[in-house]
């Protein structure tokens, strides 16, 4: 991969490569942007192919987390990291506190949080070095994990997908097709269950598989054949690009609305989608939940106040549908616009010089 080339292309500020001898860290942090403010986003844990793989990842979740933040009308700038390694067995305390070093040498230009791997545990370490890390136990005043809050939101603006499909937004008797019932997925069952919804899911971890069978009466399936089971809903919740060539002629589902960060494998998916009349949920947008939950412990977390802000996600993935049609695009290409706008409007209005300039962190580090 030509770094460089990418990086412009895409304009992303930094990408900081971390290495650990003695706990054996491997952790690549990308900042795509901090025009909004520092960059929030998450931590993944993940045994990629190769390094190259790894990198790309990162910084596709980076500039993922960048339009996350914008259309979520937080003021943060965008950013993600991944650790190469197997969460089941590569973890140790020292990795962490060693991460948590070099997020503290950035100096507040990057905080994190969970993703896929990591958990609260993980953010307690990290905490023990640095203050710029949020989904910290809630004994800590912080926000805990954020994946119930995620699901909350998923559920949210699943129901504003099916009303622009459906022409309701009850999910009662839906059918759900469930691409992975993890810590995200599994909340948002609960959701959909009590709602009456009907569940399809598949897992590669036949146990997550079991407690959704066991606790929602879900139908488990194969891996592969949850793109083409007779569904109104998808929801992918495992990793990314899973909407791509091979998968897209197999759907038979209206709307596409799940927890997954880069659903898309190309932008051209989503251009066919829209084509096939599928109503996509863009994925940046519906899953904000947990973003909105954590960033809240930057103002003295307010559990209520944050769960408000998810509610109106319902809004958010209306309103994109509503600008898709009103201009005839992608809802894709909607909510990058309403991202892209909010980003280049605080651009501009950043004239005045200000002594003392108010960082969103001054009271977390006591300037
Ligand atoms: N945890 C959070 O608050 C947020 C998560 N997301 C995204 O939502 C997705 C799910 O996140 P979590 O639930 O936290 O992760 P998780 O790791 O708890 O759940 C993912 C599940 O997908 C399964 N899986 C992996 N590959 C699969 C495949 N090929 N087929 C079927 N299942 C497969 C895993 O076994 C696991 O059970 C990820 O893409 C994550 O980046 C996005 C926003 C916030
Ligand atoms: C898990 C969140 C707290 C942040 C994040 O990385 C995301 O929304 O993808």
């Amino acid at each position: 991969m030509e770094i460089f080339k990418y990086m412009e292309t895409y304009d992303y500020e930094q990408l900081v490569i971390c290495q650990d001898k003695q706990s054996g860290l491997k952790a690549i942090i990308c900042i795509h942007d901090t025009t909004l403010g520092p960059a929030l986003g998450g931590t993944r844990m993940w045994t990629y192919e190769n390094e190259d793989a790894a990198i790309e990842d990162a910084l596709r979740l980076a500039k993922g987390m960048t339009y996350k933040n914008a259309a979520a009308g937080l003021n943060l700038g965008g950013g993600k990291t991944v650790i190469i390694g197997d969460p089941r067995k590569d973890k140790n305390e020292e990795m962490f506190r060693a991460f948590g070093r070099y997020i503290q040498g950035l100096n507040g230009r990057y905080i994190t949080a969970e993703d896929v791997g990591t958990t609260v545990a993980d953010m307690d370490l990290i905490r023990q070095e640095t203050e710029f890390v949020t989904g910290v136990s809630p004994a800590f005043g912080s926000s805990g994990n954020p994946s119930p809050v995620t699901a909350y939101g998923v559920y949210r603006g699943m129901k504003a997908a099916a009303k622009e499909a459906f022409g309701t937004d009850s999910l009662e008797g839906k059918v759900i097709a469930v691409q992975g019932v993890g810590n995200v997925a599994y909340n948002m069952c609960k959701h959909l269950h009590e709602e009456g919804a009907q569940l399809i899911v598949t897992d590669i971890n036949k146990e997550a598989v079991q407690r959704a069978v066991e606790e929602f009466g879900a139908k488990a399936v194969d891996t592969e054949e949850i793109y083409s089971v007779d569904c109104d809903i998808y929801a992918p919740c495992a990793l990314g690009a899973t909407i791509n060539d091979e998968t897209i002629p197999q759907l038979k589902a209206k709307v596409i609305a799940g927890a997954a960060n880069n659903q898309l494998k190309d932008v051209k998916h989503g251009d066919i989608i829209h084509e096939m009349g599928i109503v996509y949920a863009p994925d940046y947008v519906i899953n904000a939940g947990g973003v909105i939950n954590v960033a809240d412990e930057l103002n003295g977390y307010n559990h209520d106040r944050a769960m408000k802000k998810v509610e109106l996600i319902y809004d958010n993935i209306a309103r994109v549908c509503e600008i898709s049609k009103r201009d005839s695009i992608p809802t894709y290409v909607a909510a990058d616009r309403l991202a892209e706008e909010r980003i280049e409007r605080n651009k501009n209005s950043r004239s005045q010089f200000l002594l003392n300039d108010r960082h969103i962190l001054s009271d977390r580090i006591g300037q």
